[in-house]
């Protein structure tokens, strides 16, 4: 078995593979404050409680746009799974060739979806993510990466208007009946569900228009992709694991 670990901005999402199964697959909270011992515990009752034994990770594989974070993850693996993690990042064998300005800029978690992709869909292509930040990821028709858009993510930009705004609350995200608001919370809901399924189709009608394809694949993937995919037009599948499969992918490649 492997142990996948995606670290994001908002959450850590860890996942155990055996061969090409997803046995199981946990979220947790990215607390920058926390140490390897407190993650330490949290996995290993994740483990317990699932019947995984350590001895059975024959294998780590963790990828992070959150610098901080991997320390003390390493520092947990190293004294709790006994292993080495293989780190995505420049000189690990991803099997996708990088034609961005500079690869070595680009978050992890965009590399790992777009090999995902690849190997699920082919080319072309636009991986959108939905988590702290939304991200749109475009592979061309030879599998090729070129880069993308990044956005302020939906629970974010919900945070700051509730903080800003002195007399809007805190609400649920979830989709209401109609776009047309008749009461505050419902107002809100419509502006940021239909907001944001608005953006993805502008933004990926135009993606398609540059990279002249106009029948490309879209994936989403994120913890937020279920909330938008079903009022977004542009959307045509959502993969909710598609960041851990990539990063099985990449294991996989450089064993
Ligand atoms: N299964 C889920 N159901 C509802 N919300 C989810 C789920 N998974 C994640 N989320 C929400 O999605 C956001 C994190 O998504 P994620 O893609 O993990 O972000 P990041 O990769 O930036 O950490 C959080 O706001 C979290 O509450
Ligand atoms: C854009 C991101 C913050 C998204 O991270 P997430 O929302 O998954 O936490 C991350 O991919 C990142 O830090 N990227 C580095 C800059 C770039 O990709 O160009
Ligand atoms: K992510």
């Amino acid at each position: 078995m492997i142990l996948v670990i995606d670290i994001g901005n908002t959450n850590i999402v860890l996942g155990i593979y055996k061969g090409r199964e997803l046995l199981h697959h946990f979220r947790l909270s990215t607390i920058r404050q926390s140490t390897s011992d407190e993650y330490g515990v949290w996995f290993h009752n994740l483990f317990h409680m699932s019947g995984i034994a350590v001895s059975d990770i024959e294998g780590v594989i963790m990828s992070s746009v959150v610098p901080p974070m991997v320390h003390t993850i390493d520092q947990m693996c190293r004294k709790y799974i006994h292993k080495h993690p293989l780190m995505v990042g420049p000189g690990i064998k991803t099997g996708l060739n990088l034609r961005n300005e500079n690869p070595r800029e680009v978050g992890a978690d965009r590399i790992v979806n777009a090999v995902a992709a690849v190997e699920l869909y082919k080319g072309p292509l636009v991986v959108v993510d939905f988590g702290t930040a939304t991200t749109f990821d475009c592979v061309d028709q030879k599998g090729d990466y070129l880069g993308g858009a990044i956005v302020p993510g939906i629970g974010i930009s919900t945070e700051a208007l509730v903080e800003r705004a002195s007399k809007l609350p805190r609400i649920e995200l979830e989709k209401p009946k109609k776009v047309i608001g008749r009461n505050t919370v419902h107002a809100m809901q419509a502006g940021i569900i239909y907001g944001y399924a608005g953006q993805v189709d502008g933004i990926v009608k135009r993606m398609k228009e540059e990279m002249r394809a106009p029948s490309l694949k879209v994936v989403a993937t994120g913890g937020l992709a279920e909330l938008i995919a079903s009022e977004s037009e542009a959307i045509d599948e959502v993969n909710p694991m598609l960041t851990l499969e990539g990063l099985r992918i990449i294991y996989e490649r450089n064993k």
